[in-house]
């Protein structure tokens, strides 16, 4: 695109211009070469001395203006009158040339110091039209005015000589006029012939100048263009750059987050190991530990065979020194008064002797009983050689001193035996209010704990599993344990591509860690296991999603039924010697379809019922639930039911495999292996009932995530003493996967089996908040799934007796972030239990 050349000028970068004038002259017209006035020639020069020739100054021209009419000849100017005859200046050429001159001179200086303008040029070429015209005015006056003062005035008309010599002489002056005026026009070409040089040259200087103009203007637009070219260049690498800033931004991005992702995976693997590591330590530990005791019930039974030897071997020497003392005395009888002081002296040395043995027979019991105090046999039997002793001091002082003494000694041995008897009976009654206070306070605290409590528990990562959620523990370190959690969903992005990172934080009775082992998750429900042997019914219950952990947790090694069984046989053995006796049952069953199973029946005859029939008409359940409104005792029609304590004698084929051990276990001596009995009993109920559900799934599959199972224990107690007795019954729960199926999606046996599963999770939340709304038992609805009717009397509620119950919720998680919907779904249901709260439990 062509710009205007005084923006080019602008943009010159060498600041180059073109010449000035030349545009000027250029605008002046079409004017060619010989058009060219003399006064543009004039002004030109005038305006630009250095362009001027040098010779101009020299060669003035006359300044006479070109005649504008053809010139008379002399004898037609010698006829003219005076007045109208040619004016010939005399000075005033000379004056006329000189001014000329000078006032172009004048114009020249003026125009040279102005600016290039055209109208100021158009005024200085009017000037010198008009000064011209004046020069060529001026000699002709003076021409006349001579002519009339001087030459012609001064002659007659008839001096015609004097006459022609005036003509000759001004003959003669025209002549020489005429000469320099040549001479002028001489100078006057030559100037021309300059001045076309000049305008050529000029011409030449306005071409190249046009050219040059032309290349800078297409160099100019070259290098506008190079420039936009490389602005452009410029801005795709800007745009270039920041993309790459960008993606390198979003790949350290990534890669951090990578990064982070694998500490914390490496994080968890070194917690995880420590974890196992400590658990093989421990593990470690209980072996040594089990070993030491084994090393010391070797010991104390090595001491106590030695202490029973050295029993025997002062047992023998006493009877020896015993007859030899009868032997002594009754020869001592025999033999005269004056011996008896000698035989006092012996008997005294005797007397030393048996104080000194009843001083190592103390010393051996004060050993014994630092030993084991548990060995009660050894004890009694040490009471009884106690009491021998005794007799063989009092025979000594019988010997010793007479009847009267004897028989105050006889009289002070009976009371202090009355003493004894009474200070045993003291400290039964002591223990029994003991166990009593400890049962109270033991209600008190559950009490204060509330009787819905709610665990979460998370899994460990299993062999491959990768990509953990996000959880944290934010009082970890609480002395009271860690009560709180704090669950990250996984990270999604919004439409416009922002990162949402939601989070969610539950506060429950306890958070368990991921990998928190069995053994400590049942410390924390002892003392809710411990309050069935007070006469309370308890439920345990475990919800969560399939693969969470239920099952392990629940009837693993060290899980909730092994444990407790472990914990009530100790309580039972310990409360023995406070004079309670405990009577142990245990059933398990399956609550499938909303149908119950007897897990230890016949799996044959399950699931009978016909599918095509519709539920009214459905025959009646083989197992019926019965509540009795004043016992609030729960029973369940055609169910098995296992004792495990004491063990049965007379049952052929129960109890299992350690027949010998059970039939001596109703001896106390033998509490071990009556341990050992139950211990084996329980592991082959749950053999038997996996089993049942093995033969079970080939109808249904995963029978056990598709069902809730409930491990029933009876705890019957009294005391013959007091006359107190008290039943309760803990219920083990293991319930169905708590994932949501679609129902739209599952038909036949499946979609049933959803229904059940949804309907009966649903009906326990919301018993537990029917029973959390404080409106008392009608308005609970436990009818309304198989699975609260039958735990009915152990969820939390107040039976019609006024027996009230505790139960605790187990939420197991699984530590996957794919399973977080799943995970919160559970938390979201524990939030629901764990915020009901139901008033004081009572036993009756
Ligand atoms: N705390 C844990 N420590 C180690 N392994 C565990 C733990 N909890 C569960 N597991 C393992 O996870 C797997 C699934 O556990 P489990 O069978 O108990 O889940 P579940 O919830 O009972 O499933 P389902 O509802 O199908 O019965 C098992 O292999 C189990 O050994």
């Amino acid at each position: 695109m062509e710009r205007p050349a005084s923006q080019l000028e602008n943009m010159r970068p060498s600041g180059l211009k073109p010449p000035s004038r030349l545009p000027a002259m250029l605008s002046g017209g079409a004017r060619t070469l010989s058009e060219t006035s003399q006064s543009d020639l004039n002004a030109r020069s005038g305006r630009d001395g250095h362009m001027g020739p040098p010779s101009t100054a020299k060669h003035k021209p006359s300044g006479l203006p070109e005649p504008p009419t053809k010139r008379k000849t002399l004898a037609e100017r010698a006829g003219e009158t005076p007045s109208s005859r040619s004016h010939l200046p005399k000075t005033g050429i000379a004056g006329a040339r000189a001014n000329g001159y000078r006032n172009t001179s004048n114009t020249s200086t003026s125009s040279s110091g102005s600016s290039i303008r055209p109208g100021s040029r158009g005024t200085g070429l009017r000037q010198i039209a008009r000064q011209q015209q004046a020069a060529a005015a001026e000699p002709s006056m003076e021409i006349d005015e001579e002519a009339e003062s001087g030459v012609m005035g001064k002659r007659k008309a008839w001096d015609t000589k004097g006459r022609l010599e005036d003509m000759e002489s001004l003959y003669a002056m025209l002549r020489t006029q005429f000469a320099s005026a040549a001479d002028s026009k001489t100078v006057l070409e030559e100037s021309l012939s300059v001045y076309k040089s000049r305008v050529q040259e000029l011409t030449q200087l306005n071409r190249d100048l046009t050219t040059s103009s032309k290349t800078i203007t297409s160099d100019l637009e070259r290098a506008r263009s190079d420039l936009h070219t490389t602005t452009n260049d410029m801005r795709q690498a800007k745009r270039d750059h920041e993309r790459e800033m960008q993606d390198l931004e979003r790949r350290h991005e990534k890669e951090t987050h990578e990064i982070n992702a694998k500490h914390e995976k490496q994080l968890q693997k070194l917690e995880r190991e420590g974890e196992r590591a400590v658990e093989g330590l421990e593990k470690e530990i209980k072996q040594a530990r089990e070993e030491m005791e084994k090393q010391k019930r070797d010991e104390i039974a090595d001491l106590t065979s030695q202490h029973w030897e050295e029993l025997d071997e002062v047992k023998s020497r006493h009877a020896d020194e015993i007859a030899k003392l009868q032997g002594e005395i009754d020869e001592l009888r025999r033999s005269d008064e004056g011996r008896a002081a000698e035989s006092a002296d012996q008997v005294q040395a005797l007397k030393d002797n048996i104080t000194s043995l009843q001083t190592q027979l103390e010393a051996g019991n004060a050993t014994m009983n630092s030993l084991r105090k548990q060995l009660t046999s050894v004890e009694s039997q040490s009471a009884s050689l106690e009491q021998e002793k005794q007799s063989l001091i009092s025979k000594a002082h019988f010997l010793e001193g007479n009847q009267e003494a004897q028989s105050l000694e006889f009289t002070n041995m009976s009371e202090k035996l009355a003493e004894a008897v009474a200070a045993k009976e003291a400290t039964i009654e002591t223990l029994r209010r003991e166990e009593m206070l400890r049962r109270k306070l033991n209600a008190t605290i559950l009490e204060l704990k509330g009787n819905i409590r709610v665990f979460v528990r998370t899994r460990p990562l299993l062999g491959d599993e990768e990509d953990p959620a996000k959880v944290e523990y934010p009082d970890l370190d609480s002395l009271e344990g860690t009560k709180e959690m704090v669950v990250h969903a996984p990270t999604t992005r919004s439409a416009t591509g922002k990162e949402r990172n939601e989070k969610h934080s539950y506060a429950f009775d306890r958070v368990f860690t991921a990998g928190t082992p069995n053994r400590s998750v049942f410390e924390e429900c002892q003392e809710l296991v411990q309050s069935v042997i007070d006469g309370y019914n308890v439920s345990i219950l475990s919800y969560g999603q399939t693969g969470s952990g239920k099952t392990f947790g629940m009837s693993g090694v060290d899980g909730i039924i092994p444990s407790s069984i472990s914990h009530l046989l100790s309580e039972i053995r310990r409360l023995k010697e406070k004079g309670w006796d405990y009577v142990v049952e245990a059933s398990f069953v399956e609550v499938y379809n909303e149908m119950i199973n007897d897990l230890l029946g016949d799996a044959k005859s399950w699931d009978t019922e016909d599918e095509s029939a519709n539920t009214r008409s459905k025959k009646k359940d083989k197992h019926e639930v019965h509540h009795d409104p004043i016992t609030g005792k729960t029973t369940v029609s055609n169910l098995t039911a296992r004792a495990l304590w004491p063990p049965p004698k007379d049952d052929s084929s129960w109890p299992p495999p350690v027949a010998e051990a059970a039939a001596e276990a109703s001896d106390a001596s033998n509490v071990d292996e009556a341990t050992a009995y139950t211990t084996k009993a329980v592991d082959q109920l749950l053999d038997t009932a996996a089993k049942n559900r093995r033969v079970a799934a080939t109808k249904s599959n995963e029978r056990s995530s598709r069902s809730h199972s409930i491990f029933m224990l009876t705890l019957k107690g009294s005391c013959a003493a007091t006359g107190e007795s008290s039943e309760g019954v803990l219920n083990l729960v293991d319930l169905a996967g708590s994932e949501r199926l679609k129902q739209s999606g599952a038909e036949g046996s499946r979609l049933k089996e959803t229904a059940a599963i949804n309907k009966s999770l649903s009906s326990l939340g919301d018993v537990i908040a029917a029973l959390g709304s404080g409106k008392g038992e009608a308005h609970v609805p436990y009818r309304n799934s198989k699975l609260t009717y039958l735990l009915q009397s152990s969820l939390g509620g107040t039976a019609a007796n006024g027996k009230s119950s505790r139960t605790l919720m187990m939420l197991h998680l699984s530590p996957l972030a794919a399973h977080w919907q799943e995970s919160r779904s559970s938390l979201l249901f524990g939030s629901k239990v764990h915020g009901t709260h139901i008033g004081t439990a009572k036993k009756r």
